[in-house]
C-alpha cells in the first residue's frame, strides 16, 4: 500500500475517532449495554502476538490522543478498590484502582491489548497507550499478569464495546503474586515463600542474566527493602547480610544503567559505597566492590552530564588502584566533555563520523554557558546572551533530550491523531512522544526541566512522583512537544547542506534551544548532526541580547505564512520583515508574487550547465524579471530587509557570469549578498558588511565566494581574503562547522 493510501486510510480512522468521541460523550456515566463474554475475549486474545498477522494499523503505529485526563497522583496504597462491573463508561474513576489479571495473549493495534478479569471474576479488556517500545506486548501484558489500575479510564471504543484505558504509563502497575494490594480471588494458589535476603539476590541475578533489568531492579528492591537494617547491621558480625545488601545496591545500578535510568543508578552506586563507608572493619577486604560501586556511579553521572562528579568517582578507583586502565580512559573521556562543556571545543571532524558511521546519537557535552532563559517582555520566556558573541560564535550545543529518527526501526510510519488539538501528524511524532515519556518517568530531573517548557497553558502542571515513579502526564507532554519539536534534516550529519534542506519526518526536542522565540530574520542559525543541535551567530551579539531564529522558512504569501504560524504556534510574527510586507499595498504585493512565481519557473526551466553559459538573450530576460522583483520591494519598507523572492534569480544571473562576462561578476555577487541583507561596499582596499537584518544562505556562501574571487583577480587580496573570511563564517554558521568546505569551495577559488 502505497504512502498516499495509507494516509486515505488513516484520514478516515480519524474521522471515525472524532464522531465516536463525539457519541460516546453522550453515554458518559452509563454501563456497557453489550460486552464481550469470556469465551468471546479468549478467543479474541487466543493467538500469542508472536504469530499475529500483522495488519495495517499495526505496520502503521498510531497513537490516538483522546481528551486529556491527568494521571493518578496517589499512591497505589490509599486508592479505593473498584470492581469491572462498577465502572461507568467515559468516566475516570478518581480515586479508586481495579485490580486485575490478564487471561490472554496480547495483542498489538493502536495499543497494547489484553483481557482481563477482577476479583469477582467479571471480564474485560484493557488497553494500554504509550507504552514502552523496547517491551514487546508480550513481555508488558503477558497471560496471568497481575495489575493494578491506578483510576482506571473506562471507554468506548470504535467498535462500541468498553475497554479499561491506561495514557499515563505510572497509572499502570506491575504487582507481584505476594502483593498485598491482590484479592484473594486472584491471588495465586502456590506463592512462593522467599524469606532471604540470598534468595532475592539470586532471584535478581537470574533477571538480569537473562537481561530482564526491569525484573532485577524489582527483585533487587525487594531484597533491599526487606530487612530495614538497624545500627546493629554495621557490626562486624553482620556482615553477610550486609555485603548481600549493598551487592543488590550495585546490581541495581547496573541494571538501571542499562535502562537509561541513571538519577537511579547514581543513588543507588552512591548508597553502596556510602554504607560501605561507614562499615570501615570490613572496608579493606571488598576493594573490588567499591571500584564496581565507584565505576557505576561515574558512568551514571557521567550520563547526567555532573562531569565533574563523574571525574571525582574515577580518581577515587585510581586512588585505590592507579592502574584501572578502565578508569584512566573514563577521566580522559570526562575532561574531553569538560572542555566541550566550558569552552565549547569540539571535534566536529569526529562528530560527523560518528554520525555517518556509528550512531546518531553522539557522546559529546552540551555547551550552553553562553545562554540563560529570562523572561521577555511580550512572549514568555527566551534566550539571552550571557557575554558578547561574535558572528560565526557558537551561541550553544545541545544534545537532545530525544530523537525519533525516521531511520531507527519502526519509526518510519507512525501517526498520531490528537483529538485536543484536533490534529493528525503523520511522521515520527509518536514515537517522539513514547520516548520523552520513558525518559521522564524514571527522572524527575528532566522532568522538572520538561515542564518548564511551553505548552499553550496545559492545566494542570507539575511534577509529582507517585509510588516511584513520575507521574508523567502524557497529554502535557504532547501538547509541549507540539510547540517544541524541531524537525531534523534528511542529513543530520550536516554534510550535505543540500540534503539538509529536504524535508524529513524525524523529529526531536531539545531542552534549553526550545526557548528561543522566533524572528524571520533572527541573529542565529542551527544546525544538526546526529543528535546534536548546534547554534552559531549570524551577527555580532551583545551581552543580554535575545537570541531569535526563524521557526520555518517564510513563504513569498505573508498571508498564508501568518495563517501557519498561528496554527502551528499561536502567534502572529510581527517581526522587521513582516511589519515591512504588512505595509505593501496589496496591489503591489500581488503584482510581486505573481512576479516571484514566473522567476521560479525561470529557474526550474532554465538550469545553469558549467560548461555553457547561457544565451544572451535568456541573462537579459533574467535581469529584466530581477529588475521587475525588485521594484516591487518598495525602497522605504525594505531599505536594508532581505528580499527572499530575488536572491535564487540573482545567484543565476551571478553563475551565467562566470561562464561569460566576468567583468559583472562583482555587482551580481553584492547583489546577491543584498537580496539575503548583507550590505557590502568596498572602499580602499577596506571591506564593510552591514548585517542589521541578514539572513543566512548557501547562495550567499556561493556569492561570497565569487565576489573574493573577483577581487583575488584583480589584485586585491586583501579584500578577497576578508571576503573569503566572511564566506567562511557564512558556510561553518550554517554547517555547524568548515567540514567540506574546501572541497566545496575550493573549486571556485581556482
Ligand atoms: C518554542 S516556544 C518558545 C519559548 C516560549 N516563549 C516560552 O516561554 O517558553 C514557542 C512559543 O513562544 C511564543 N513565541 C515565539 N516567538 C514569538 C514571537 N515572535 N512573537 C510572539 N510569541 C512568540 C509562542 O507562544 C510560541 O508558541
Amino acid at each position: 500500500m502505497d504512502d498516499e493510501a495509507v494516509l486515505n486510510q488513516l484520514t478516515g480512522l480519524y474521522e471515525k475517532q472524532k464522531q465516536l468521541a463525539k457519541s460516546a460523550s453522550d453515554r458518559k456515566g452509563q454501563r456497557p449495554r453489550q460486552k464481550a463474554t469470556r469465551a468471546e475475549l479468549c478467543d479474541q486474545f487466543s493467538t500469542h502476538a508472536a504469530a499475529q498477522v500483522p495488519s495495517l494499523y499495526s505496520m502503521v503505529r498510531q497513537t490516538a490522543i483522546g481528551y486529556a485526563y491527568p494521571p493518578c497522583s496517589i499512591p497505589l496504597a490509599n486508592l479505593e478498590p473498584i470492581a469491572i462491573n462498577e465502572l461507568e463508561l467515559e468516566t475516570v474513576h478518581r480515586g479508586r484502582v481495579l485490580v486485575v489479571r490478564t487471561f490472554g495473549y496480547p495483542s498489538r493495534i493502536q495499543a497494547v491489548q489484553n483481557a482481563i478479569e477482577d476479583r469477582e471474576l467479571s471480564v474485560d479488556r484493557l488497553a494500554v497507550y504509550n507504552f514502552d517500545m523496547q517491551l514487546r506486548p508480550e513481555q508488558l501484558l503477558p497471560k496471568g499478569q497481575l495489575l493494578a489500575v491506578k483510576e482506571p479510564y473506562y471507554k468506548v471504543t470504535a467498535d462500541g464495546a468498553p475497554v479499561v484505558r491506561v495514557d499515563h504509563p505510572s497509572d499502570l502497575v506491575v504487582l507481584r503474586p505476594e502483593d498485598a494490594i491482590i484479592p484473594m480471588q486472584l491471588r495465586p494458589k502456590l506463592l512462593e515463600l522467599v524469606d532471604s535476603l540470598s534468595h532475592w539476590k539470586a532471584k535478581g541475578n537470574a533477571a538480569f542474566k537473562a537481561k530482564d533489568y526491569r525484573g532485577a531492579i524489582e527483585m533487587y528492591s525487594k531484597g533491599i527493602d526487606y530487612q530495614q537494617m538497624g545500627p546493629e547491621c554495621h557490626q562486624p558480625k553482620e556482615e553477610g547480610t550486609l555485603m548481600l545488601r549493598l551487592d543488590m545496591y550495585r546490581n541495581r545500578a547496573q541494571a538501571n544503567i542499562y535502562l537509561g535510568r541513571y538519577e537511579a543508578a547514581l543513588a543507588d552506586a552512591e548508597a553502596s559505597f556510602i554504607i560501605t563507608n561507614a562499615w570501615t572493619q570490613a572496608e579493606a577486604s571488598h576493594v573490588n566492590s567499591k571500584i564496581k560501586a565507584f565505576y557505576r556511579a561515574g558512568i551514571a553521572a557521567y550520563h547526567l552530564q555532573n562531569y565533574t562528579k563523574a571525574e571525582e568517582k574515577f580518581e577515587a578507583i585510581l586512588e585505590m588502584v592507579p592502574s584501572d586502565a578502565d578508569a584512566q580512559r573514563e577521566i580522559q573521556r570526562i575532561r574531553r566533555r569538560l572542555v566541550e562543556q566550558s569552552l565549547g571545543a569540539y571535534d566536529f571532524a569526529e562528530m560527523i563520523d560518528n554520525a555517518m558511521m556509528t550512531n546518531k546519537r553522539l557522546d559529546v557535552a552540551d555547551f550552553t554557558a553562553n545562554v540563560i532563559v529570562q523572561k521577555t517582555a511580550d512572549r514568555g520566556h527566551g534566550l539571552f546572551t550571557t557575554k558578547t558573541i561574535k558572528a560565526g560564535e557558537l551561541v550553544l550545543v545541545e544534545k537532545a533530550l530525544f530523537v525519533a529518527f525516521n531511520t531507527d526501526e519502526g519509526t518510519d510510519q507512525s501517526v498520531i491523531m490528537n483529538l485536543n488539538t484536533d490534529v493528525m501528524s503523520v511522521g515520527t511524532h509518536s514515537t517522539r512522544l513514547i520516548g520523552v515519556v520513558h525518559k521522564l518517568l524514571h527522572s524527575p530531573k528532566l522532568a522538572e526541566e520538561f515542564i518548564r517548557l511551553y505548552d499553550g497553558g496545559y492545566k494542570p502542571r507539575g511534577v509529582k512522583i507517585v509510588d516511584g515513579v513520575v507521574a508523567v502526564d502524557t497529554f502535557q507532554v504532547e501538547a509541549a512537544l507540539d510547540y517544541n519539536g524541531f524537525g531534523l534534516p534528511a542529513d543530520p550529519t550536516a554534510v550535505d547542506r543540500d540534503m539538509a534542506d529536504q524535508p524529513t519526518s524525524s523529529t526531536g526536542v531539545w531542552l534549553t534551544s526550545s526557548f528561543i522565540n522566533h524572528d524571520c530574520i533572527g541573529n542565529a542559525a542551527r544546525s544538526f548532526i546526529g543528535d546534536i543541535m548546534v547554534i552559531r551567530a549570524t551577527k555580532d551579539l551583545n551581552k543580554g541580547d535575545e537570541i531569535l531564529m526563524r521557526y520555518k522558512n517564510s513563504e513569498d504569501d505573508i498571508e498564508s505564512f501568518q495563517k501557519s504560524m498561528l496554527s502551528a504556534w499561536k502567534f502572529k510574527c510581527s517581526c522587521a520583515l513582516c511589519v515591512a510586507e504588512a505595509k505593501t499595498p496589496e496591489p503591489q504585493r500581488q503584482r510581486r508574487l505573481q512576479l516571484i512565481k514566473d522567476a521560479r519557473t525561470f529557474l526550474e526551466t532554465n538550469q545553469i550547465t558549467e560548461q555553457q553559459p547561457p544565451p544572451l538573450g535568456l541573462i537579459a530576460k533574467a535581469e529584466q524579471l530581477r529588475a521587475k522583483i525588485e521594484a516591487s520591494y518598495g525602497q522605504a519598507q525594505f531599505k536594508d530587509l532581505p528580499r527572499q523572492g530575488l536572491h535564487d534569480l540573482s545567484l543565476w544571473i551571478c553563475m551565467t557570469h562566470i561562464l561569460g562576462a566576468q567583468h559583472k561578476v562583482q555587482t551580481a555577487a553584492v547583489a546577491v549578498l543584498r537580496d539575503l541583507g548583507f550590505m557590502v561596499s568596498v572602499k580602499k582596499n577596506k571591506v564593510s558588511i552591514e548585517r542589521t537584518h541578514c539572513r543566512m544562505d548557501m547562495s550567499g556562501v556561493h556569492a561570497g565566494m565569487y565576489l573574493a574571487v573577483a577581487y583575488y583577480r584583480k589584485g586585491q587580496n586583501e579584500v578577497g581574503e576578508e571576503l573569503e573570511r566572511f564566506t567562511m563564517e557564512m558556510y561553518k554558521t550554517i554547517h555547524g562547522c568548515m567540514l567540506r568546505f574546501e572541497e566545496k569551495f575550493g573549486v571556485i577559488k581556482g
